[in-house]
């Protein structure tokens, strides 16, 4: 598991190892700097032999000291460097104005000016190493021209210029994923147009930052590559073990890796879907879903299909009595029963009952309500191995629009809310996109969470879990994980589907992580299947998937 760190975090890893005395603030600049040359030869092994021309911006903070260094090993090597430096040399903090004066025996440094940058050669290297994880504020505009990737582009010269970001592309938030743009006038909004500066290479240091996998930032850093600078004071094995609960304060991201190297999956997620050999299928938990009125049915049964995909031992759709009919013609394994109202649920869901799934295509107002309140007083009693597991989604969460907090008084820790951002925006709409502010992705879900009193899972392309208390996780379906083709009618209904079916088997882990492991499967069924994916598509390549979870 890969933690995703915030930078105060980073800072305090940092300052933590310093104060030790095992190493210098220096020494991790001069690892810093000579890693991301490493990181960047390797990418661009045209540029490992001969010599070659580099553009370095450096900044007034120790993001511009790791920039003195990237000259210094450059100009080792026999090429041409020019070095811009945004701000004053005589208020560089110290680690960064030795690297300065170390530079200027080798070479000369000049302000930041676009004209100048303009006048210098095309280089093959641009190193944008300006802010880090000290941005504090938008870009000032000169600066946001000169980093534009836009304009880089229009450069004379046929070769096409290679650029690498130092911790990530200045003007990225690393703490939320975003790129503060400074205030505009209202009257300029029609030519307001946002500079973007985007890496090919983002070099970070130790550890990944929240700020490369959330928001914009998987978009703007490009590939990104973690550099060990051996800060080996803190062992984080423990604590972001992938299958084992949430730690408090530091996010993961949600993938089979640990400690930087691949984890086989059967471990995880195999260790997820993994069924006990032998048994009778009670043993292996009975998934309840309700379902809408006549045609409207097809979102509960996606759910359903995945349920019993995911391993269920038996999965029940729930409909009302008219819709009856046309959901027989449609199911076969998957069980069916009229149920009319939340006093024909209670009588019908016993305590063998072990996971509850409500939302997709019920239907928007009271008997939804009903429904939902009833499902979530719904006990495991005698024959339960444990409380009964509730899946919340589509019309389950907006019918409590009017007034959330009706819902949160009756959720608990085995429930599980899973939005995408307009029903997000309901339930909570002062955690609404809009209304964020500086508050990034995981805070706002985290926030969620413990007002709500269960894990809320927030969809998207970067998917955010959060549970009361703290734990949050990130899975991003960027990079080689990226699948647009998920982005269609049902995949949501089909995910809480799948987090039932997950949940349900006695041999499931904790909720949270049972939620995380569903979307992992959920994205890799996507992705193994490609592009014309269509919802009813997902539950069908779980086998496949889970098939090759076993090596
Ligand atoms: N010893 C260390 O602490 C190490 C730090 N490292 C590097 O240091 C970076 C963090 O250094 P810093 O904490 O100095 O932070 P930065 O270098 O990212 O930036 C801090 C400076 O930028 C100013 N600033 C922030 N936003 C601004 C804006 N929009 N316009 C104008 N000025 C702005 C701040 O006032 C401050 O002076 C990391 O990203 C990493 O690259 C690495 O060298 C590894 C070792
Ligand atoms: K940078």
């Amino acid at each position: 598991m890969t933690e995703l760190l915030t930078s105060a975090q980073m800072r305090a890893i940092e300052l933590a190892e310093i104060d030790s005395g095992v190493v210098t603030g220096l020494q991790l600049m001069e690892r810093a700097g000579r890693g991301a040359v490493a990181a960047a030869l390797a990418r661009w092994p045209e540029l490992a032999t001969g010599a070659h021309r580099a553009m370095i911006l450096c900044g007034p903070g120790n993001n511009g000291g790791d920039g003195f260094v990237i000259a210094r090993r450059l100009k080792d090597r026999g090429w041409d460097i020019d070095v811009f430096l945004f701000g004053d040399a005589e208020k560089l903090p110290p680690d960064a104005k030795i690297n300065h004066d170390l530079w200027t025996e080798q070479g000369t440094v000049t302000p930041l000016d676009h004209d100048a940058m303009r006048a210098c050669g095309k280089p093959d290297l641009f190193v944008d190493a300006v802010f880090g994880t000290g941005l504090t504020r938008p870009l000032p505009d000169a600066l946001a021209d000169a980093l534009d990737a836009e304009v880089m582009r229009k450069w004379r010269g046929s070769h096409k210029i290679r650029r690498l970001a130092i911790d990530c592309p200045s003007g990225l938030n690393l703490d939320t994923g975003m790129l503060p743009q400074p205030d505009k006038d209202e009257d300029e909004d029609a030519l307001f147009v946002p500079k973007m500066n985007c890496a090919d290479l983002t070099v970070a240091f130790h550890s990944l930052k929240l700020g490369h996998k959330i928001g914009m930032g998987p978009a703007v850093c490009g590939t990104v590559e973690v550099v060990d600078i051996g800060l080996t004071g803190e062992d984080a094995t423990e604590r972001s073990m992938i299958g084992l609960p949430p730690d408090r304060e530091r996010v993961r991201l949600i993938d089979p890796i640990f400690v930087q190297k691949p984890l086989p999956t059967r471990f995880w997620p195999g260790s997820c879907v993994a069924k006990e050999v032998g048994g009778h299928k009670y043993d292996f938990g009975h998934v309840m879903v309700l379902s809408g009125g006549p045609g409207r049915g097809g979102a509960g049964r996606m759910a359903a299909r995945t349920a019993l995909r995911a391993g269920a031992g038996l999965v029940t759709l729930l409909c009302p009595p008219d819709a009856l009919q046309e959901n027989a013609c449609h199911l076969n394994a998957v069980m069916l029963r009229p149920c009319a109202d939340a006093d024909a649920f209670r009588q019908i869901a016993d305590d063998r009952v072990t996971a509850l799934c409500l939302g997709p295509g019920m239907g928007v107002g009271p008997g939804t309500r009903a429904f939902v309140r009833a499902a979530l007083a719904h006990s495991g009693g005698d024959r339960a191995w444990r409380e009964t597991a509730i899946v919340l989604d589509a019309d389950a969460l907006i019918s409590f629009e009017e007034n959330p907090a009706t819902l949160f008084a009756d959720t608990h820790a085995r429930t599980v809310l899973t939005p995408h951002e307009g029903e997000f925006a309901r339930l909570f709409p002062d955690l609404s996109q809009a209304e964020r502010g500086d508050l990034s992705k995981v805070d706002a879900v985290r926030i969620a969470a413990d007002r709500a009193g269960c894990i809320v899972l927030l969809k998207g392309v970067d998917t955010v879990i959060a549970q009361p208390g703290g734990g949050a996780s990130v899975h991003s379906a960027t990079g080689p994980r990226s699948v647009p083709w998920l982005a269609t009618a049902g995949a949501g209904d089909v995910l809480a589907g799948l987090i039932a079916g997950l949940a349900a088997m006695p041999t499931s882990p904790d909720l949270f992580c049972v939620v995380e492991a569903a979307v992992w499967l959920h994205c890799e069924a996507a992705l193994q299947f490609g592009p014309g994916l269509i919802a009813e598509d997902l539950p069908d390549m779980l086998p496949k998937v889970f098939s090759t979870l076993a090596t």
